[in-house]
């Protein structure tokens, strides 16, 4: 089996239709290589949490959950965010199968620290079960809950949890967003990252937020993977076909 390309598709693209149509379309129609999709949904998660009369805040770039709020963004993340994506999926003609970083032990997670709360830090675990869906042409469509080793649910920051499905798979790996990929001070596309200038952009604030927790997980991904980690948006209906024909597009991360 040729080494499985991993997607990360962040949750914003679940308010929008049209981009989630195009983009589970291209996903269906890739049959050159085997693919797995790790999703995002924190939109999601932000307006059941707000429905709900909770608050909800992130401290660099990750989300607090307080162990009371747990159950409601597992049904938020592995729920909603992951079955109406396996049924975009689905629809598209494509089986895709919908999973969390726990099932089948596919990844190890630990909290990360108390100040987050139920917050994990994922590592690769057990690849069989991904390995023998691949193996029979199925798209897993995986969400970033996790289980520990205590029985308890985690969870991850769906960049990091990407980073762990791409260290288990050894393949590329694209992370599609809501902007074309890392945008300098002047509001311009980066062609390419690499840790220095990451390092630097970071500490000057112009990466900020859930795009320095991506940044760095790419960098991470580009170092063990030894190949370049693209990061573009979810709006360019033609990215996987880029990916796949090697044309340039987004923001090459270079370890
Ligand atoms: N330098 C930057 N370039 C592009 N986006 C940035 C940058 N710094 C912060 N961001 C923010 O990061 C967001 C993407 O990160 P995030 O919301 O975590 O995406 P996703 O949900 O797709 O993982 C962008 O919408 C933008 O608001
Ligand atoms: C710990 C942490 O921050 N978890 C994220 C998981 C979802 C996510 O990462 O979603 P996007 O890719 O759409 O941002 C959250 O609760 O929002």
């Amino acid at each position: 089996m040729l080494e499985p390309i991993v997607v990360k598709l962040g949750g914003a693209i679940f308010e929008d239709e049209t981009a989630l149509k195009n983009l589970c379309q291209a996903l269906a129609q890739v049959q050159q290589r085997p693919l797995a999709l790790v999703h995002g949904g924190g939109v999601i998660v932000e307006s059941l949490l707000a429905r709900l009369g909770l608050i909800s805040e992130k401290i660099d770039g990750l989300r607090v959950t307080p162990h009371t709020q747990i159950d409601f963004i597992a049904g938020a993340l592995a729920g909603t965010a992951n079955k109406k994506l396996t049924a975009a999926i689905l629809t598209q003609g494509r089986a895709a199968v919908g999973l969390c970083l726990g099932d089948g032990g596919l990844c190890q997670v630990t909290q990360m620290d108390a100040k987050l709360g139920a917050v994990g830090s994922c590592h690769p675990g057990d690849p069989d079960l991904l390995t023998c869906l691949l193996e029979q042409h199925y798209l897993p469509v995986i969400s970033s809950i996790g289980i520990g080793s205590d029985g308890q649910l985690y969870n991850v920051n769906a960049d990091q949890a990407a980073l762990a499905i791409g260290q288990m798979l050894q393949g590329p790996m694209v992370l599609l967003s809501d902007v074309p990929g890392v945008l300098d001070a002047q509001g311009k596309l980066i062609n390419e990252l690499s840790t220095s200038q990451a390092q630097q952009l970071i500490s000057q604030g112009v990466i900020n937020g859930g795009m320095a927790v991506k940044v760095k997980a790419a960098l991470d991904a580009a170092k063990t993977l030894q190949q370049p980690v693209i990061l573009a948006g979810w709006k360019d209906a033609q990215a996987l076909s880029r990916l796949l024909s090697g044309e340039p597009f987004g923001t090459r991360i270079i370890a």
